[in-house]
Formats: structure tokens, C-alpha cells, sequence
């Protein structure tokens, strides 16, 4: 809410500037016919595209506009989003309609600023939150910025992303990295943002046992985050390979390795088994519905699913089993009011994101990246692009 009221008019002006012709349009904007050289200082982002080929584009490097900030990006991690971009061409009703800049998770340095700029200089550095929300209708008046009917979000089409060399961003939509943060952890922050924000609202507590269902990124994120929070925490996975880099990231959690064909019941109880507790909270982060209905079955009685994950369009509930045991549900949407808690608890030293990334690639071969992050044999956890 404060945030919101401080911010309210800066953010009007934003959203004239980020006109999506301005940025995903522009007469200057070329598609490269081969991979850029590197050293040239030129300003290229990735892209996806609606015949599911990923390009390079060469974009013109525009002055800062009144309010808004030119951001050298230095490190940008690629989401599971951006690759399903790139292969489906949709998220929802989020589609690729045409060319489109990847990646939200970004950080760098200010490179300029535009007039009226004072809360930033060149060489501040930078946690760059994507969404930049209208400031004007019900949702974002109330705070809840999250649900703005008339957000842009980078990397969502139309609206170009972060993984170029310079990126315009409006000044109220940049949080300051303080020195002992990396660029790499900055950039993570984005996923860890959402785990906060699902956090936040979950209600968790000190000494809760928390089942964490899923150990990609968000998951593993959760679990740095549930545990900084008190949690005492489980996590599931299909994958051996996964449960053991969670384990060595936070070593008293129990891992629990899903079994194909185990019914959801028969997950629960194994759950159960190793939490040797009543469980009263899951931080579900995988959006698949076998997966929800375990973590379902593995509460008692008045526990809570928060769902994290994002799935297909229809799933079903267990619906008795939810209303006799009154097991809630919850489920989280991006983020609103969190990123400054989650450089907070970075630059505290109480999470520690540095381990997740496995992979680090240069911009020019953001491609390269790509393919790492997609390929589920590569071991990658967060692969990252770095200039
Ligand atoms: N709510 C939001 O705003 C938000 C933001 C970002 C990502 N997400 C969503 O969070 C989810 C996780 O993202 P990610 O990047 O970690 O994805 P990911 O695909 O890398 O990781 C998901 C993990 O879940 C595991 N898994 C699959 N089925 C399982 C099952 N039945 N039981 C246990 N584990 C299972 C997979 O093996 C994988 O390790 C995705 O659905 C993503 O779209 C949501
Ligand atoms: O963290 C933000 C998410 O990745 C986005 O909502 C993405 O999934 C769709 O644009």
C-alpha cells in the first residue's frame, strides 16, 4: 500500500512511456540473421517467436524518457516461462503473437537516467522488478498491484523482456542492490519474490512442518525461504537429482522421491511417515494435479494447500476430503510489496541463492542458454546470462 502511494505518479507517466509500439515496434528494431559477435557493444535481446524459433534482435538504444531509467543488464536467469514461451507460444491467454523479448528475472547497473530521475545515478545497482503495474485501477489502489487489469510485464507478449544489453525501465520499478548483493543474486531474486509472496500469505510459522511439493527453482526458492522462515521442512520430486541438490542446499530437510504410479494417497502417507508431525501447511510448486492432491491428503485437519505452481486450465479436488478435514486452498500470482523483503533477506544473509545457479552463459550466447535451460538432462537449476 505505501508503496503504491508513493509511487502512484511516477507510474502514471510510466505507462505512457512503455507504449508497447515504443518498444516491441520500433521502425528501428532488426532481426539478426546469425548469432552476434561478441564485443560490440550493441544492443541485442533475445526473443521468442510465434513460429517457436528463438532470434536475436538488434534494438535501437533510445534516450531515457522523462521518469524512466536506462539499465545496464547484467545478469537475466531464464524461467520455465520463457522457455514455454518459446516452445507453446502461449501461457494461458498470454500469447506470442509476434517477436517477443525474453526474461523478467533481471539485475544491472543504471546507465543513465531520464529528466526528473533523482532517486537514481549512474553505477547504482539494480534488482529490476518486471511488472509495472497502472497505478490507477481498483487492484493497484488497494496494493494489490499483483491483479492490475492493465500491467505490463516484461516478457509477457507483447511486451519486450530483460535479457538485452540496455533496458529501459521507469525509476520506481528499480530496487537498490546493496553492495555485498551480486547481480546474479539480484537476478534471483525475482523467483525468490514469488516464494515470499506465497509466504506471506500462507500464514506459515515458526516450527511449522511444511511439505514442499516440487524441487525445481520456486520450489527450491520455497524451501530457502520456508526455512528462514521457521519451517520445518519436507520436499517431493520425481527426480533423485533434484531432492539431492535440495538436500545440499538446506540439509535438514526430508526428501521424498515420488515413485510413477504412486497414487497421491499412497504419496501422502510416506509424507506423513517422514514428517513423523501433523503437517498444517504445503507450499505446492509444481501446479500438477496428482501433485496437489497429495499434498491435499498429506495435511490434517484445518492445514492449508498453498498452490505456487501454475497447471492446466481444469483440474479437479478432492472435495470431501477438503471439506471434511476443512483443508484450504490458496494460491499465489505473481508478487506485489515483496521484492525489497527479498533483497532484505538476501543482503542479511539469510537466504542464500548463490548455489542455485548452475549454468552461466554470455549474451551472445543466450541461445546456448536457452537450449541448457530446456533440456531437463543438463542438470540445470537456474541457468543465468550474463554481459
Ligand atoms: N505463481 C506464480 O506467480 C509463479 C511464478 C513463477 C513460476 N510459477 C510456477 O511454479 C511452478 C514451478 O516452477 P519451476 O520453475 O520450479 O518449474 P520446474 O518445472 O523446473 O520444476 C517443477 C518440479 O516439480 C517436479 N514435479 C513434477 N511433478 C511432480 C509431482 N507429481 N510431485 C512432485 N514433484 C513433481 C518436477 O520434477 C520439477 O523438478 C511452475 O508451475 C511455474 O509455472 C508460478
Ligand atoms: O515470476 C513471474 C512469472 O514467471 C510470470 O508470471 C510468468 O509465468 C508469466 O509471465
Amino acid at each position: 500500500m505505501y508503496l503504491f502511494i508513493t509511487t502512484s505518479k511516477a507510474k502514471m507517466s510510466d505507462r505512457q512511456l512503455y507504449d508497447p509500439k515504443r518498444i516491441v515496434e520500433h521502425p528501428e528494431f532488426k532481426i539478426l540473421k546469425e548469432k552476434p559477435a561478441k564485443g560490440t557493444g550493441k544492443n541485442i535481446a533475445l526473443c521468442y517467436d510465434v513460429d517457436h524459433v528463438n532470434k536475436f534482435v538488434e534494438k535501437p538504444r533510445l534516450d531515457p524518457s522523462p521518469g524512466q531509467v536506462e539499465v545496464k543488464v547484467r545478469a537475466t536467469g531464464i524461467c520455465g516461462s520463457d522457455v514455454h514461451f518459446s516452445q507453446h507460444g502461449h501461457i494461458g491467454d498470454m500469447v506470442v503473437r509476434s517477436i517477443c523479448g525474453c526474461g523478467h528475472e533481471s539485475a544491472g547497473e543504471v546507465s543513465r537516467v531520464g529528466e526528473g530521475v533523482t532517486e537514481w545515478k549512474v553505477g547504482d545497482r539494480v534488482a529490476i522488478e518486471a511488472g509495472i503495474p497502472c497505478g490507477q485501477c481498483h487492484f493497484c489502489k488497494i496494493g494489490r498491484y499483483n491483479a492490475c487489469e492493465n500491467d505490463i510485464f516484461f516478457s509477457t507478449p507483447p511486451h519486450f523482456g530483460t535479457m538485452s544489453r540496455y533496458h529501459l525501465h521507469p525509476a520506481a520499478w528499480l530496487h537498490k542492490l546493496p553492495d555485498n548483493v551480486s547481480y546474479e543474486e539480484g537476478a534471483l531474486c525475482e523467483p525468490l519474490t514469488v516464494a515470499m509472496a506465497g509466504i506471506y500469505r500462507s500464514g506459515l510459522r515458526l516450527g511449522d512442518g511444511v511439505l514442499i511439493a516440487g524441487a525445481g527453482p520456486i520450489g527450491l526458492v520455497t524451501l530457502l525461504a520456508a526455512k528462514a522462515a521457521g519451517a520445518i521442512p519436507l520436499i517431493t520430486d520425481l527426480s533423485p537429482s533434484r531432492l539431492e541438490f535440495a538436500k545440499k542446499l538446506v540439509p535438514s530437510v526430508k526428501t521424498i522421491l515420488i515413485e510413477k504410479g504412486q497414487t497421491p494417497q499412497e504419496v501422502a502417507e510416506r509424507v506423513k511417515k517422514e514428517a513423523d508431525m501433523k503437517l498444517t501447511l504445503a507450499l505446492e510448486c509444481t501446479g500438477v494435479e496428482s501433485s496437489i492432491h497429495a499434498a491435499i491428503y498429506s495435511m490434517t485437519f484445518g492445514g492449508k494447500v498453498f498452490i505456487i505452481g501454475v497447471g492446466k486450465n481444469l483440474q479437479s479436488i478432492p472435495f470431501m476430503h477438503l471439506s471434511a478435514n476443512e483443508i484450504d486452498l490458496q494460491y499465489q500470482y505473481r508478487y506485489a510489496n515483496q521484492y525489497p523483503r527479498s533483497i532484505r533477506c538476501v543482503a542479511d544473509g539469510m537466504i542464500d541463492l548463490k548455489p542455485l545457479v548452475t549454468h552461466r552463459f554470455d549474451l551472445e550466447d543466450a541461445m546456448d542458454a536457452f537450449n541448457t535451460a530446456a533440456d531437463p538432462r543438463s542438470g540445470a537449476i537456474k541457468v543465468q546470462v550474463h554481459d
